[in-house]
């Protein structure tokens, strides 16, 4: 750093007040000049210091804005996989797998554990434990270890069940029976249908059966996220259910990534289109016979992208239609399973009368009849409660049956 310059000295004369006035004006001029000198050298000096102090404030504002890109630089998201002594833990970095020995300061090595989600920088030092609050990336999956539907849960479509059964558990529970045959089973299941008629349901029963972990993502979800974020959540997805195997991924509304191309080339097209280019060489590159097996769900088949079912990718096609009569009085006998019905409930009548109504509709019944007895101050439920009930669905939700019938597939 240039040191300051040296301040001049104040200019002194002793002036001899008995010489004559013209020698004396002479000295005070003198005096005068080397006054002006002096205050010249000092303005200068203040210009000097002026222009210094501005360099100063620059580069503080410099190094500041470099302290604030250090404090946001990127953090990178990895899996702890296992700790050793001497503050030292194994992590997994997410997207490319690698393993790393890295070291964990002693502030934050009692609260990892082998299983969390940390997030590391370019060193790979952790620098916090991701809770779930700050996981923003699991929060939009939703991760079961053993969802509590059963098949026995699922009314009315029988044959969906079945089918289901035979394209996603079989693969798992009895691979070797593909192996003998030589065949690959489906790579992923598509469900289609209306909304409410059991498509989540299927995929968690399956996932209960087999014990395997249920991961859920909406499609919605993939698309909401900052640009570049929908592909890398798809990543994740693959990631966590790698981790987590066997593993039943299910992305419901699967259209909101997989629309057909239009002809309007928008960014925010271009991101689902990514996207879904994420989600097809995921699976491309996936392990047909492995232990993580793929669902997805749509409302919407007729405006799926023809790409997404191309033999690899979702080649088996279950269609999920809404219950016919004996199926809504199988779902309704279902959801009154642990409720108090009266004697002379008429489940048949009840089915006849709830033509259009889906599965989740009929369990709306139930609950809105349950509720009908208790305001009526009853513990039990009558068929009176249940005809309320359909009569007050009928009058107040029209909307709502009449949308569930409103999806279009082929
Ligand atoms: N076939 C069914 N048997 C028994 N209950 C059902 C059936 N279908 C739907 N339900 C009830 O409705 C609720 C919603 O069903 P589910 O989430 O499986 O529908 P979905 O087809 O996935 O709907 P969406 O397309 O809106 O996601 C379930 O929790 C269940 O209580």
């Amino acid at each position: 750093m240039s040191r300051s310059p040296s301040i001049p000295d104040r200019p002194h004369r002793d002036i001899d007040s008995d010489l004559p006035d013209d020698e004396r004006l002479e000295a005070l001029r003198g005096h005068y000049e080397d006054l002006v000198d002096v205050n010249d050298q000092l303005s200068d000096q203040l210009d000097d210091a002026e222009d210094r102090r501005e360099r100063l404030r620059e580069k503080v504002d410099r190094v500041e804005r470099e302290n604030e890109t250090l404090k946001s630089s990127s953090l990178y998201i990895a899996t702890v996989e296992d700790i050793l002594p001497d503050e030292q833990v194994i992590v997994k970095q997410h997207g490319n797998n690698q393993e790393v020995l890295t070291d964990v300061s002693s502030r934050i090595v009692d609260r990892v554990e082998p299983g969390d989600r940390v997030a590391v920088n370019d060193s790979f030092a952790i620098q916090t434990v991701l809770d779930t609050e700050t996981d923003a990336r699991a929060q939009s999956m939703e991760i079961t270890e053993k969802p509590e539907v059963t098949y026995a849960d699922i009314g009315g479509i029988d044959e969906q069940v079945r089918e289901v059964r035979e394209a996603v558990e079989q693969p798992l529970t009895e691979p070797e029976i593909f192996n003998e045959v030589g065949i690959d089973p489906p790579s992923g299941v598509l469900l289609y249908g209306p909304p409410g008629t059991g498509k989540t349901m299927l995929a968690k029963a399956v996932a209960n059966e087999t014990d395997a972990t249920f991961i859920k993502m909406a499609g919605s979800e993939l698309v909401r996220k900052f640009i570049g974020e929908g592909s890398r959540l798809v990543r994740d997805l693959f990631e966590m259910a790698r981790e987590r195997q066997p593993a039943i991924i299910f992305i419901d509304e699967i259209d909101a990534i997989a629309t057909r191309r239009t002809e309007s080339k928008t960014s925010g097209d271009a991101e689902v289109q990514r996207t879904m280019m994420q989600l097809l060489s995921e699976m491309d590159g996936f392990e047909a016979r492995g232990e993580i097996r793929i669902i997805a769900a749509t409302n919407r088949f007729d405006m799926l992208d023809r790409a997404i079912l191309r033999p690899g990718r979702f080649d088996r096609l279950i269609e999920v239609p809404e219950p016919d009569r004996d199926g809504r009085e199988q779902i309704l006998s279902i959801h009154t399973r642990g409720m108090n019905i009266a004697d002379g409930v008429d489940f048949a009548a009840l089915a006849d009368d709830t033509d259009g109504y889906s599965g989740a509709d009929m369990e709306s019944l139930a609950t809105e009849a349950g509720m009908f007895a208790i305001r009526n101050d009853r513990d039990e439920v009558s068929h009176q409660d249940f005809a309320d009930a359909l009569e007050k669905i009928e009058e107040d939700d029209s909307s709502d049956v009449v949308s569930s019938a409103g999806y279009f597939y082929q």
